[in-house]
């Protein structure tokens, strides 16, 4: 089968994004995964979908499939190019968008500066809901919250605070995001057993109460170049832990993200969302 599609980013994060407002393409996991391969498709990081409105109040359905096929609640850097990609083929006329994901509605504004700001809703703390298997381990207190004790291969034991921006999150702070082990430990904090729907693993560089550095192993997708939710997560983290403020610049290695939380309601995230190319791509039709 054909598809046309639209490669964007959005702080280096990339994605495919197609067209499913007239119509389903009936993808499978394996297509999905064929997309996104960097060798045999176009390549992302996620493959973002552009659904009708579900229903009243709501302007679009905005579905994520990670790298490895698998459908998942929320994708940040995701959202941003949502919003600029329905306005510019007209599928909108309007500035700030209502999106249903599997994880709930979220609101991205286009700015004048040509960032974008997104409404992420609040993050989720119950353990249940991350999820996340606390049984049989207890925390530490840092700064008035609890971190988590994960072991990992080799007797290392790493310290995670855990939440949930629709997905999983686990976020560890570090001295130096650079000398962190990421791609070797990544994968196992991804798989650890404690998450039973994997998660994504944050190490955050606190650089003063307003500046962070962030490096995330993305569940599904492997190291990114930047992870909204991700970056939230890790502010959240890092403001409940008594080590942030309410507004952080996070750099990441493809850009800056601008991430808000007054400490109860709905976290902010503003940053770039770019259009690279536009193609069509033959895929084999499923089996
Ligand atoms: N890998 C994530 C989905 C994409 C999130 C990230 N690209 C973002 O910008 O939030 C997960 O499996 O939950």
């Amino acid at each position: 089968m054909r598809i046309r599609f639209t490669k964007m980013q959005g702080a280096g994060n990339d994605f495919v994004v197609l067209d499913e407002t007239r119509g389903r393409l009936g993808l499978t996991p394996a297509q999905y995964r064929l997309i996104a391969d960097r060798h045999f498709g176009v390549g992302a990081d996620q493959i973002l979908t552009v659904r009708p409105s579900p229903g009243a109040g709501i302007d679009f359905e905005y579905v994520i499939h990670n790298a490895d096929g698998g459908e998942v609640e929320q994708c940040g850097n995701g959202a941003r190019c949502f919003a600029r990609y329905v306005r510019d083929k007209g599928l909108t006329d309007r500035d700030v968008v209502r999106v249903r994901t599997l994880s709930g509605v979220i609101e991205p504004r286009l700015n004048a500066d040509g960032r974008v700001t997104v409404d992420m809703g609040p993050p989720v703390f119950e353990l249940a809901q991350v999820p996340f298997d606390a049984r049989g381990i207890e925390p530490a207190m840092e700064g008035g919250w609890e971190t988590w004790p994960l072991a990992l291969a080799g007797g290392t034991t790493v310290q995670v605070a855990v939440l949930s921006m629709g997905n999983p999150h686990a976020v560890q702070l570090v001295d130096d995001v650079d000398a962190a082990p990421v791609r070797e430990q990544g994968p196992q904090v991804e798989h650890h057993a404690r998450f039973p729907r994997r998660v994504n693993a944050g190490y955050l560089q606190v650089q003063d109460c307003s500046h962070a550095r962030l490096r995330v192993w993305e569940r599904g997708a492997g190291e990114t170049l930047a992870c909204g939710t991700g970056a939230c997560a890790a502010v959240v983290a890092g403001i409940r832990l008594g080590r942030l403020d309410a507004r952080v610049d996070v750099q990441t290695h493809g850009g800056v993200l601008t991430i808000e939380w007054d400490g109860r309601g709905p976290v902010f995230m503003t940053g770039p969302a770019v259009t690279v190319f536009e193609g069509e791509l033959e895929i084999p039709d499923a089996p």
